[in-house]
């Protein structure tokens, strides 16, 4: 799987980094804004089917949203159908004790009592029809709601697909930006704590060189599952890149962030990826970033990202801690 070109200003951003780094520049502001700017250029967002994933996820949260509110509506509907139908249903007895009540009263007007009566057959009659209508369109409104269920439940199904990376399963950038607004919510309303990684395979290119394209993917498979290993339950991995993932950790600190990773170093050396009885170890630089005050996801994730090249500036294998 090839790398999907950038979409956002954070991959300029860490595309600029790394190309900084590369050249050896020293990272002044202006350096940085001069290789922000030629990528920003270069490299637009330009790919048609990252453009159009983005806007079938965006259609489909819009989906979402509107079968939300038309079973909403439905509910309402059906219960106000409920009970104008139980008034209509007393109003139905009222009219026919009225009738009855002229009828026995000897009235001697014969005319008008005629007439009332046939008025009171007619209010009958139309009353009766409107009761059994009432009685049609809740059964119709109540196959219609079903079926929303049965939609609501697809949508929500094709969200959370679109939202996976087919290769490793594991989010991919799609789902990974809603899900970082939502967790800096919650840490906001909460004790505050998020921190977030950033993690690279070392020398990837050699394993695809050496074993060939399906083993490295096989590699990526391997250690995102060692990932999911390590991570808690409300943790959430993300392959950020080709050869990149991200974890979102909730209520977690720096110290908590490097103590996944240290454990993720661990266990990856324990249980390295065999090939053809062949041992394939991988190594990986990361960065950490904890959320700040008034910081958004998008400067948190640069942040890590900005360590993440220190790390692989200072020799790769190792974990730096953001600024
Ligand atoms: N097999 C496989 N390889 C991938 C995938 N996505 C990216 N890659 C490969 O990952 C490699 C990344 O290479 P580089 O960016 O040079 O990084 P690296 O070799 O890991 O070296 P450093 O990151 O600098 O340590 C390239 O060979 C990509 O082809 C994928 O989905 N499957």
């Amino acid at each position: 799987m090839q790398k999907a070109p950038p979409v956002n200003p954070v991959e300029i951003a860490r595309i600029a980094l790394k190309r900084l780094v590369e050249s050896r520049l020293p990272p002044t502001p202006e350096n940085y804004t001069q290789f922000y700017n030629a990528i920003a250029t270069i490299k637009a967002p330009d790919d048609k089917t990252t453009d159009e994933l983005k806007q079938a996820w965006q259609i489909l949260c819009r989906l979402d949203d509107a079968a939300g509110e038309v079973s909403n509506t439905t509910e309402e509907l059906l219960s106000a159908l409920a009970s104008s139908g139980e008034h209509m249903v007393s109003s139905l007895g009222e009219l026919q004790d009225a009738r009855e009540a002229h009828r026995t009263r000897s009235v001697p007007v014969e005319e008008t009592h005629g007439r009332l009566e046939s008025l009171l057959t007619n209010l009958i009659d139309s009353t009766s029809t409107i009761q059994s209508t009432v009685q049609t369109s809740h059964g119709d409104l109540a196959a219609i709601r079903e079926s929303m269920r049965h939609i609501e439940e697809d949508l929500a199904h094709n969200r959370m697909m679109l939202g996976l990376d087919p290769l490793t399963g594991a989010h991919n950038r799609q789902g990974f930006d809603h899900l970082l607004a939502a967790e800096v919510k919650r840490a906001r309303r909460h004790t505050g704590k998020l921190s977030v990684v950033i993690l690279d395979l070392d020398d990837f290119k050699l394993v695809n060189d050496r074993y060939g394209h399906l083993v490295g993917d096989q590699v990526l498979v391997h250690v995102a599952d060692l990932a999911k290993a390590v991570l808690r339950e409300s943790d959430a991995l993300v392959r950020y890149g080709g050869e990149e993932f991200l974890l979102i950790l909730p209520e977690t600190d720096q110290n908590g962030a490097r103590y996944v990773i240290d454990r993720l170093r661990v266990v990856a050396a324990r249980t390295p990826f065999m090939h053809r009885s062949e041992r394939i170890d991988v190594s990986f630089s990361s960065g950490v970033a904890q959320l700040k005050d008034d910081e958004n996801g998008r400067a948190l994730v640069l942040r890590a990202d900005e360590a993440l090249y220190r790390a692989k500036a200072n020799g790769r294998g190792r974990v730096e801690l953001a600024v």
